[in-house]
């Protein structure tokens, strides 16, 4: 795969500490970066896999395009990226900046800490056009899995990366439409527990801002915990995509494995995301001759 643990030690041996402090300043005055620069690493890997293209800057880039639209954190990595270019120029890749910064920033948001292989190139492609590849708020179960199948991704893998909604919020917008008039009779999505329906209504009234947020693990949006999954089964999903991962049952195992249902092998969620974790930020990995290494993560050298 070309990525391994400590690739820098030599070449930089401060660059992963100088980005666990970037971002632990940075989470002490916001701590919705955390769950910001997650997500981003994510998006990084499905378009053009792990190499930065989604921090490019310019008209029809990866950011402009819908998906990415409300990412949060950019500053985080140009932060780290000023700093590492004083300590050691030219050497550490944006795209390693960011693998390293989803991992630092789960465990500033109380979770499991794992080693993250380095060595990526940056890209020079971005393109609004291939975002396509993400995964939607309404997508099927099958959908879903087809999506991380084409990054090598695995169903327990689906399940246990988007338990990364453990953390951070979505805007009403992404959701809403489960809350009035879904079903043919004027109802809520009958997948949402009856009790939670009001709940949300109020969160995100009917012709209120699209834009406020809510959490996606409805109680703990800060910790990044087990709770995620409690929530699914108890009808307290708050993405209809979520949620339908404890409808079908090729996912709804793992989510039961997760909760350590009698019966079923368990599963440990803060040891597999680290594993998952390092699967998805290995995809159609860059390195050697096949990219660069930018200056400053907004442009291409
Ligand atoms: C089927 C797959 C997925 C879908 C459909 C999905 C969809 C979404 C949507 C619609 C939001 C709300 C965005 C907003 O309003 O700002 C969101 C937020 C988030 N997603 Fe996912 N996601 C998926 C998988 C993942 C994965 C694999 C990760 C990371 C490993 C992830 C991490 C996050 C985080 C941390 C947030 C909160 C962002 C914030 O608070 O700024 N998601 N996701
Ligand atoms: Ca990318
Ligand atoms: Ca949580």
């Amino acid at each position: 795969q070309g990525t391994r643990v400590g690739f820098y030690s030599r070449t930089c041996p401060r660059a992963e500490s100088i980005v666990q402090s970037t971002v632990k300043s940075h989470f002490s005055s916001n701590r919705a970066i955390a769950p910001g620069l997650l997500r981003m690493h994510f998006h990084d890997c499905f378009v053009q896999g792990c190499d930065g293209s989604i921090l490019i800057d310019g008209a029809n880039t990866e950011k402009t395009a819908g998906p990415n639209l409300l990412l949060r954190g950019y500053e985080v990595i140009d932060d780290a990226k000023q700093q590492l270019e004083e300590a050691c120029p030219g050497v550490v890749s944006c795209a390693d900046i960011l693998a390293l910064a989803a991992r630092d920033s789960v465990v500033q948001a109380g979770g499991p800490s794992w080693a993250v292989p380095t060595g990526r190139k940056d890209g020079r492609v971005s393109l609004a056009s291939e975002t396509s590849n993400l995964p939607g708020f309404s997508d099927s179960v099958d959908v879903q899995k087809q999506k991380f199948a084409a990054k090598g991704l695995n169903a327990q893998d689906l399940v246990t990366l988007v338990g990364g909604h453990t953390i951070g919020t979505t805007a009403c917008q992404f959701f809403r439409y489960r809350l009035y008039n879904f079903t043919s009779t004027g109802g809520a999505d009958p997948s949402i527990n009856t009790a939670f329906v009001s709940t949300l209504q109020s969160l995100c009234p009917a012709n209120g801002d699209g834009s406020t947020r809510v959490g996606l693990d409805n109680g703990s949006e800060n910790r990044f915990d087990n709770s995620f999954f409690s929530n699914l089964r108890n009808g307290r999903g708050i993405l209809e995509s979520d949620q339908k991962l404890w409808t079908d049952d090729s996912t709804k195992t793992f989510v039961q494995r997760y909760l350590g249902v009698r019966g079923l092998l368990g599963l440990t969620f803060s040891v597999e995301f680290g594993r998952s974790m390092v699967k998805m930020s290995n995809v159609e990995v860059k390195t050697g001759s096949n990219g660069e290494i930018r200056r400053v993560c907004s442009a291409v050298n």
